[in-house]
């Protein structure tokens, strides 16, 4: 799979764990930075990867930060980018299987590189299921960006 991965300063040493494990595994990986420890703002990261994932550049993205929590944030503010901080294994794939989440987030301050690894593999072997309530669902998350 074609994969975008980012992280700010506090993500910076989990990522090249990260990065290893993926090309071990065959997939394509593009790093969009930061590419050294010093700090740099996660939502400007955010916004490298999730756009990268929106224009077809890449078709899912993984941005590491401190709690995982501010890359969310950012992520889920950027037209169809549905992401999610997942520290466990069952939500790092259910979250594609249900939710067709395309950006997952995960805290290097709070998951180390053997976990980080399982719940990426969990993540990128992960399908969306097109059972007609998940679709729908799906869609009705595209249709709150609409609203306001
Ligand atoms: O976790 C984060 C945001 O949710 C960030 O990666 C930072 O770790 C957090 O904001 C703390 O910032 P600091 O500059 O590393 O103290």
């Amino acid at each position: 799979m074609k994969i975008v991965i980012g992280s700010d300063h506090a993500g910076f040493p989990l990522k090249a764990d990260i990065v290893r494990g993926l090309e071990a595994a065959g997939h394509a990986v593009e790093d969009v930075g930061s590419y050294d420890p010093d700090p740099v703002d996660f939502p400007d990261i955010a916004k490298l990867v999730c756009t990268k994932v929106r224009d077809g550049a890449a078709e899912r993205g993984l941005l590491v930060c401190g709690t995982g929590v501010g890359a969310a944030i950012a992520a889920n503010k950027i037209r169809g980018i549905r992401a999610a901080v997942c520290h466990d294994v069952h939500s790092a794939h259910q979250s594609v299987e249900h939710d067709d989440v395309n950006v997952m987030c995960i805290g290097a301050q709070i998951v180390g590189p053997w976990l980080a690894n399982d719940l990426v593999s969990a993540f990128f072997a992960a399908e969306f299921d097109r059972n007609e309530d998940f679709v729908r669902r799906v869609e009705k998350l595209a249709r709150l960006e609409q609203a306001d």
